[in-house]
């Protein structure tokens, strides 16, 4: 074993903070391509996310815990305890603030939760959205937040423009225990493959919906495999609470279904750089937000690290 490897550090880093404070955007900026669900929207991202970040000395594993928030919903609750569940079970915690927004009821719920899952846990603070905040008055915004979590080492970026990101990741490597790679390279495609395919339907029925469906919308894919034809072949079925909904999703003439496809199915080549046979379907599944035994098959679990 040579010194590089003894040296090797790695862990789990989860993103917790309130919805759309971009979370998912910092993940996309992290990892170079588009791996998380973002949207303007808030309460995109309904399950746990991961980008795995593999560099010569390190190897992050970012956990996106869901916004946290307060909803009557079964599948509320099921967001809260997903975000408590990663807390107690990763390496590092970062609070991602908005720093262009003053700290919100939200973001102190979502940092009371850190700190009771704390024990021993490593804390970075986050402040996002810096390009919206003039260079005169960064430094008190960073107080004002860093006062809420004074244990936590502070990083300001901008997970648009980039900036401070690499400080970011320079400042979680130094956290991480030393630890080997818990994932090849080439392992880590195959793995969120599905996933990712799926949010990316979620997130194109999303933008063409509007208002109407969003939070009665679930996707999950029913296949993915590469064909002969050198075209991958994916089919995901749309659920949704109600008969009227469905006929939303689908659209006069399928049209709607056709164009969410469409962007879907565009994002995934994009990302996946090959070209992609994409069928989807609507189901109704009444009350599917409050059935715990479909919210776990969507993947609301936890699975805990290998
Ligand atoms: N100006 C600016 N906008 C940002 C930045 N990061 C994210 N945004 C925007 O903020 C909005 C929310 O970003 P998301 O990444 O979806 O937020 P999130 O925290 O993942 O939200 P949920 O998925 O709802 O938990 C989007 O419109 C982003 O484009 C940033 O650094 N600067």
């Amino acid at each position: 074993m040579n010194q590089d490897t003894l040296n090797y550090k790695a862990g789990y880093i989860a993103l917790a903070g309130r919805p759309n404070v971009g979370k998912s955007t910092l993940v996309n900026t992290i990892m170079g391509q588009k791996i998380a669900a973002v949207s303007p929207k808030p309460q995109t991202t309904r399950r746990r996310q991961l980008g795995i970040l593999t560099l010569p000395q390190s190897q992050l594993i970012f956990v996106d815990a869901p916004g946290i928030h307060l909803q009557h919903h079964k599948l509320g609750e099921a967001l809260n305890q997903t975000a408590e569940e990663i807390i107690s079970d990763v390496d590092v915690i970062a609070w991602v603030v908005d720093g262009s927004a003053e700290p919100s009821g939200d973001d102190l719920q979502a940092r009371d939760l850190l700190i009771q899952g704390k024990r021993r846990k490593k804390l970075v603070l986050i402040v996002n959205k810096i390009d919206r905040v003039l260079e005169e008055n960064r430094p008190a915004v960073l107080e004002r937040y860093q006062s809420l979590l004074p244990d936590a080492r502070p990083v300001l970026v901008s997970a648009t423009t980039k900036e401070g990101v690499d400080e970011l990741l320079a400042v979680i490597s130094d956290l991480l225990p030393v630890h080997p790679p818990y994932y090849d390279e080439d392992e880590i495609t195959d793995l969120y493959e599905r996933e990712i395919a799926a949010d990316l339907i979620r997130e194109a029925a999303l933008k063409h919906l509007r208002e109407e469906v969003p939070h009665a919308l679930a996707v999950r894919v029913d296949e993915f495999k590469e064909r002969e034809d050198g075209k991958t072949y994916v089919a995901a079925t749309l659920f949704v609470e109600r008969e009227s909904q469905k006929g939303i999703v689908i659209g006069q003439g399928a049209e709607m279904l056709k164009r969410i496809g469409t962007s879907a199915r565009v994002e995934m080549e994009k990302m996946g750089d090959r070209s992609i046979f994409l069928e989807l379907r609507v189901k109704v599944a009444k009350g599917w937000r409050d059935d715990p035994d479909f919210l776990r098959r969507l993947g609301f679990e936890i699975k805990k690290k290998k």
